[in-house]
């Protein structure tokens, strides 16, 4: 397992140039993941019509593509935007929403993974799909078997050999443990807690946060690994502060959390790396 430079993290935050991230993605979430980016200092711009996409690229520091919720238009947009910002080399974090469980997601899929994303990022049942192994998984949401100390190792494995193909690109798997895999280079971190999984959007959310670390300049590794660190710690405080008082009261706790624990520089020192 690789050792991360946490030190460097605690400095992260405010980002120093407001990041403008273009987001194709959801209207389940839309709303938390553009006022997520706002909280750690970035600038969302949601636009789902391809018409201005060209001229938009012209400006953005980073692109966001979700693939959520399914509709033609929408998978005529990010089959465009993918291949725009493969022309442009902008900025990428792609986040597999039920990749593979319908043939229609798992092409589309297909078809962005072969723009080589900066960041592949799914629940740990879609990068199991993505790697071609087994999962019973049926809609957005992981399959609990898919969280097994055995299952973690198979999947690190996998990931490796697809990652050994595509050296440039972070591949990221969301769970209980989170895995973030780079060529050989792997990490395993154990923050976060289960309430994070019992309302939509966790992990549209951390896809975002990346999305606006790779717009303010920093590698796709650092973006993975802090996102990922600073989601889940946001969610740790929340549970001290909120929890008994319901899930609505606890995701409210939470995103306050995002907008605030930057300020508590500390924080950095909660990260759990597994190895
Ligand atoms: N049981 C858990 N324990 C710890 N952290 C969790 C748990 N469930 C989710 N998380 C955290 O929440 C984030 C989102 O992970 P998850 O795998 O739930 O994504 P997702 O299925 O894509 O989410 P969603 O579909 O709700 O947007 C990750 O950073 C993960 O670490
Ligand atoms: C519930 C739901 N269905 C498609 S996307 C989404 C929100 C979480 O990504
Ligand atoms: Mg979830």
């Amino acid at each position: 397992m690789e050792k991360i430079d946490i030190k460097t993290f605690d400095s992260i935050l405010p980002l120093k140039n407001s990041p403008l991230i273009h987001c194709i993605t959801n209207d389940i979430t839309i709303e938390t993941v553009a006022n997520s980016i706002l909280y750690i200092g970035g600038k969302p711009i949601m636009s789902g019509d391809s018409r201005e996409f060209r001229s938009l690229f012209q400006t953005t520091d980073a692109l966001f593509l979700n693939m959520g919720r399914m509709s033609e238009t929408h998978e005529k947009n990010l089959k465009l935007a993918s291949q725009l910002a493969y022309q442009t080399k902008k900025p990428t974090v792609v986040d597999m929403v039920g990749y593979g469980i319908t043939q229609q997601r798992l092409d589309l899929g297909n078809e962005i993974i072969s723009t080589h994303p900066a960041i592949i990022k799914g629940n740990s049942s879609e990068m199991r799909r993505i790697v071609g192994l087994p999962t019973s998984a049926r809609g957005i949401d992981r399959s609990e078997q898919d969280n097994q100390d055995n299952t973690v190792f198979e999947l690190i494995h996998a990931l490796k050999m697809v990652a050994k193909q595509q050296p440039e690109t972070v591949f990221v798997a969301t769970g209980p443990i989170d895995i973030v895999v780079k060529g050989n280079q792997c990490v395993k971190l154990n923050n976060g807690v289960s309430l994070l999984d019992r309302f939509v959007g966790t992990g549209d959310i951390v896809g975002a946060l990346m999305a606006t670390l790779l717009g303010a300049g920093y590698d796709a590794w650092t973006s993975s690994l802090f996102s990922l660190s600073y989601l889940n710690i946001a969610g740790e405080q929340a549970f001290s502060k909120a929890k008994g008082h319901g899930i609505e009261n606890f995701r409210q706790t939470f995103l306050n959390e995002l907008s605030v624990l930057s300020s508590h520089k500390d924080w950095v020192n909660d990260i759990r790396p597994v190895s």
